[in-house]
C-alpha cells in the first residue's frame, strides 16, 4: 500500500471511543477536506480483528480487511500518521462474547475451543488465543511515548478542579505485596555482548528436556531478563492477607493487569480465588475438572458453567461458595447492583486505572452493599507495587489540592515491545519442577538459569538497545526543551534497570551530557516522594519510565490532577520517523455504553481525540509543508481552547450535554477560528457559510441533539453495532448532517 504523505490513518475501535468516533469522525473529514488530507478508517476493533482472523469461514460478502496488519506493515514507513484511539483488551470472557454477538449477526465464525481435541480445534483455539489481551498497542508502538496534560487543560483544571475526597490520616488503607519469591526478588538480567537467538527450555526429571519457546532473537546490547514467581509462596501470601484482611475488617482488592500482561496476570488472579475458596476447590474438584473450569476467566465463569449441574449439586456449591464469602472478607465491588465484585473477571480491575481509582477516592473502595471501606490492596508482585504504598502514606499526610497542584508528565520506554509488555509469548506456567534455562541456540551455552517449581509463572524479557537510546534522546530533549526537573525512575537494586542505569551513564558519558543539571536518576521511591513534593508545591516533574511504570503513572497523575487520564497528549514518536498519538491514556470505558444503551446520553469527553488530530495535523504540516494543515491546527487549538472555557465538555447526568453536543459544539468554534484566520483566504472561503448556517440553526441542532435524550438506544449490538443503527444514534441532528453535507 503507498501511503499519501496527506494522508492520516484514524483507528475504529471499541466501546465509547467508537461510538464518539461515529459521530467525529464525518466532521474531521470535512474540516481536513479543504487541506486535502486523505482521513482513512482502519477498523482494530476487537469484532474486525476476530473477523478477519476467521476470515475463511466467512462468505465472500462478509469479508473485510485485516486492518491492524496493513497499519503494521505502514508503521515502519516515515510518513505514518496514525491516530489511534483506545481499544479493548480482550479477556477470553469478553472475547466469548464478541464471538457470540458475530455468530448472532450470522458470521459463521466457529466456537471458542476451551478444550480442544482435534488439530482443527487446536489451531483455532491457537488463533483465537492471538485476540487475547493486548494485542493492537504492542504492534503499533514501535515508539516511546511523550504523555503530558496540555497547558490549556491543567489552567482549566485549576481553574475548575474537580473534587478529590480527603485521606483520614488514620486510614487502614494499604498496599501488600510479597516480600520473597516475586518476581522482584527472582530476576536475572543481563546486557548481550553479541547478537544470538536463544531458546526457553524447561529440565526436568532426568534429564528430560521441555522447549517452550524454540526461538527468540536477539541484538547484541540488548537487555534480557528471566524471572519466576513462586506459586506457593504466592498462594501463602495471598492466605495470610485473607486472614489479615478479616481481622481487620479490611475490603480486599486485587489489583493487577490482565490484559497487557495477559499470560502471567490471569493466572496470578487465578490463583488468589482459588485461595479465597479454597474449601470449595477441594470439595468441587472432580466436578470442577469435568466442566473443565478455568478460573483464570474468573467466578462469572465458573457460576456459568456450574449452571448446568443438577439443581442440588448446583446449590451445595453455591452454599459453600457463600459459607466463605460469610467466613472470610468482603472484596471489593465492580458494580453493587448486579453483584459483581473483584473477583467475578480478571479485565474489570485494571491496576493502572484502579489504584488511582481508590487514592483519588480518600483510599476506599465499595463493599457489597454499597459502603465506602478501606482497603487492604493487594499487588502481589512487589516490582512496582511499593510506589502505591508510598503515594498512600504521602495522601494520609498531605492535602491533594487539584486547584494547586503541578503536573507530572511521563516519558515511557515501550518501543519494539519493550520489558514485561512484551512479554507475552516468553511467559509459561511451569508444568514440572525443574531448571528454567535460556540457551544459546548456536553453542548451547546456558545464559540463565533458575530453579522452579510445578505452578510458578516463568517470564523473559527483552528491551532493545535502540529502544532505550530513543528514550533516553527523548528525555534529555524534554528536560532541555521545558527546564523541568526530569527523574529516571530505576532502583540499582533491581537487576533489569541496574542494566538500564549503566547504559544511561554511559550514553551520558559518550555524548559527553553534562550541562542538564536538571536530570536525574532516582530509586522509585524516592522518585514517587520527590515528584508528590514538588506536585503539592504547584511545581512539575518529569517521569522518566520504563513500560509498566510509564502505564501506572499515566493514568496515577492526570487521574489526581484532573480526575481523569482522557485529556492527556499523548505522543509516540515512531523510530521509523513516523508518528502515532493516541487519544487521552485511559480505556475504552465500558460503563459509558451502559448509560448511552440505557438513556441515549453518552458521557466520553472526546478531548482526547481533539488533542491528537490538533497534534497529528501539527506532524503533518512539519513533515509535508502543508501550510493548510497548520492552519487547521492551530485553529483547533483555539477552538480547544474555547471549548474549554465555556465548559462545554460532557456531563456525566442524562439531558445535559454530551458527546455529540460537545463535539458540535467544537465544530462551531473550530469553523469559527478558520474563518476569523488571516492566513489563509480560502479557508476563510471555504468554512464562512457553514459557519453562518450553523449559528442560524444552533438552537435548533442543540434541540435535536437534546430531544433524544432520557430513553434507550438500541444499536444493535456491542462490539459490532449495526451501521445504520449507530450512526442514527451517533448523529442525530438531520439539521447539522445536512449542512456538514453541503461542505
Ligand atoms: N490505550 C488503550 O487501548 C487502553 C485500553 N484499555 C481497555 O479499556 C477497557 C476498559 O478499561 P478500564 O480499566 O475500565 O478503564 P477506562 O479508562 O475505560 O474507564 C475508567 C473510567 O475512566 C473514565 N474515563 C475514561 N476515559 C474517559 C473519557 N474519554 N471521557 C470521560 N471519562 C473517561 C470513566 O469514568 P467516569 O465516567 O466514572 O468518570 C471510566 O468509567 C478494557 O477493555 C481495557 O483493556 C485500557 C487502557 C488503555
Ligand atoms: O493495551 C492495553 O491493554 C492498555 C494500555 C495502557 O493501559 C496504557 O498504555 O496506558
Ligand atoms: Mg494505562
Amino acid at each position: 500500500m503507498t501511503i499519501n504523505r496527506s494522508t492520516i490513518f484514524y483507528t475504529l475501535t471499541d466501546e465509547a471511543p467508537m461510538l464518539a468516533t461515529y459521530s467525529l469522525f464525518p466532521i474531521i473529514k470535512k474540516f481536513t477536506k479543504p487541506a486535502a488530507i486523505e482521513i482513512i478508517s482502519s477498523n482494530i476493533s476487537i469484532a474486525a480483528r476476530t473477523l478477519s482472523k476467521f476470515s475463511s469461514y466467512l462468505r465472500e460478502d462478509q469479508k473485510i480487511s485485516d486492518d491492524l496488519y496493513k497499519l503494521s506493515q505502514l508503521i515502519i514507513k516515515p510518513y505514518i500518521n496514525i491516530i489511534k484511539l483506545p481499544n479493548i483488551s480482550a479477556s477470553l470472557p469478553q472475547l466469548i462474547n464478541v464471538i457470540s454477538e458475530l455468530q448472532l449477526h450470522g458470521y459463521k465464525i466457529p466456537d471458542f475451543p476451551e478444550n480442544p481435541k482435534t488439530e482443527k480445534e487446536k489451531l483455532i483455539k491457537i488463533k483465537y488465543s492471538q485476540l487475547i489481551g493486548s494485542v493492537v498497542n504492542p504492534i503499533l508502538r514501535e515508539g516511546n511515548s511523550d504523555r503530558r496534560i496540555p497547558v490549556s487543560i491543567k489552567n482549566h483544571a485549576r481553574k475548575n478542579p474537580y473534587y478529590i475526597k480527603k485521606w483520614s490520616p488514620n486510614s487502614k488503607t494499604h498496599v501488600s505485596c510479597m516480600n520473597k519469591g516475586d518476581f522482584y526478588a527472582n530476576e536475572k538480567s543481563i546486557t548481550l555482548n553479541k547478537s544470538c537467538n536463544i531458546r526457553m527450555e524447561l529440565l526436568y526429571s532426568n534429564k528430560k528436556i521441555l522447549i517452550l519457546n524454540k526461538k527468540i532473537s536477539l541484538l547484541k546490547d540488548e537487555i534480557l531478563d528471566s524471572s519466576f514467581l513462586s506459586k506457593k509462596l504466592l498462594c501463602d501470601f495471598y492466605e495470610n492477607q485473607i486472614k489479615h484482611a478479616h481481622k481487620n475488617d479490611l475490603l480486599l482488592s486485587l489489583h493487577l493487569k490482565s490484559t497487557m500482561m495477559k499470560k502471567s496476570d490471569p493466572i496470578i488472579f487465578g490463583y488468589a480465588i482459588k485461595t479465597f475458596y479454597k474449601n470449595v476447590f477441594i470439595k468441587h474438584e472432580k466436578i470442577f475438572k469435568k466442566l473443565n473450569i478455568n478460573i483464570n476467566n474468573g467466578l462469572s465463569s465458573l457460576f456459568n458453567k456450574i449452571k448446568i449441574l443438577p439443581k442440588n449439586k448446583y446449590e451445595e456449591i453455591m452454599y459453600d461458595i457463600k459459607k466463605c464469602n460469610i467466613n472470610g472478607p468482603s472484596f471489593a465491588m465492580v458494580d453493587i447492583k448486579k453483584g459483581i465484585s473483584n473477583l467475578h473477571a480478571p479485565n474489570h480491575i485494571i491496576i493502572d486505572s484502579s489504584m488511582a481509582t481508590m487514592i483519588r477516592n480518600g483510599g476506599k473502595m465499595w463493599d457489597k452493599i454499597g459502603n465506602e471501606k478501606e482497603t487492604k490492596a493487594l499487588i502481589p508482585d512487589s516490582t512496582f507495587a511499593k510506589i502505591y504504598q508510598e503515594i498512600i502514606n504521602f495522601c494520609k499526610k498531605n492535602n491533594l489540592d487539584p486547584s494547586i497542584m503541578g503536573t507530572v508528565q511521563n516519558i515511557g520506554l515501550m518501543a519494539q515491545k519493550s520489558e514485561e509488555y512484551g512479554s507475552h509469548d516468553k511467559t509459561f506456567k511451569i508444568p514440572y519442577d525443574g531448571i528454567a534455562r535460556i540457551v544459546d541456540i548456536y553453542n548451547n551455552d546456558v545464559l540463565i538459569e533458575q530453579h522452579v517449581k510445578k505452578g510458578d509463572i516463568w517470564r523473559v524479557c527483552q528491551t532493545k538497545d535502540e529502544s532505550i537510546k530513543n528514550w533516553i534522546i527523548l528525555a534529555i530533549n524534554r528536560a532541555k526543551q521545558t527546564n523541568i526537573p526530569t527523574i529516571f525512575w530505576l532502583d540499582t537494586k533491581r537487576p533489569h534497570e541496574f542494566e538500564i542505569i549503566k547504559k544511561i551513564r554511559s550514553f551520558f558519558k559518550k555524548y559527553n551530557i553534562k550541562d542538564i543539571k536538571n536530570i536525574q536518576i532516582m530509586s522509585k521511591i524516592d522518585a514517587m516522594n520527590f515528584t508528590l513534593k514538588r506536585l503539592i508545591n504547584g511545581q512539575d516533574t518529569i517521569s522518566v519510565t520504563g513500560n509498566v511504570l510509564r502505564d501506572y503513572l499515566t493514568d496515577l497523575f492526570p487521574i489526581l490532577e484532573l480526575g481523569t487520564s482522557s485529556k492527556m497528549l499523548s505522543i509516540i514518536p515512531l523510530l521509523s520517523g513516523g508518528s502515532l498519538f493516541e487519544t487521552g491514556s485511559g480505556g475504552s470505558a465500558p460503563k459509558h455504553v451502559e448509560q448511552f444503551l440505557r438513556e441515549n446520553h453518552l458521557r466520553w469527553d472526546s478531548l482526547g481525540e481533539f488533542l491528537a488530530l490538533l497534534s497529528s495535523l501539527e506532524c503533518l504540516f512539519i513533515k509535508t509543508n502543508n501550510k493548510k494543515a497548520n492552519i487547521l491546527s492551530k485553529t483547533l487549538e483555539i477552538a480547544i481552547n474555547k471549548l474549554l472555557d465555556y465548559n462545554k465538555l460532557p456531563s456525566p447526568i442524562v439531558n445535559e450535554l454530551d458527546t455529540r453536543e460537545s463535539q458540535f459544539y467544537l465544530t462551531i468554534y473550530w469553523a469559527q477560528a478558520l474563518i476569523t484566520q488571516k492566513l489563509d483566504k480560502d479557508l476563510n472561503y471555504f468554512f464562512t457559510p457553514f459557519f453562518n448556517a450553523l449559528m442560524k440553526n444552533q438552537n435548533k441542532i442543540i434541540k435535536e441533539f437534546k430531544d433524544i435524550q432520557g430513553k434507550s438506544v438500541n444499536i444493535g449490538g456491542y462490539f459490532m453495532p449495526i451501521n445504520k443503527l449507530i450512526n442514527n444514534a451517533m448523529r442525530p441532528s438531520k439539521t447539522f448532517n445536512k449542512l456538514l453535507n453541503l461542505i
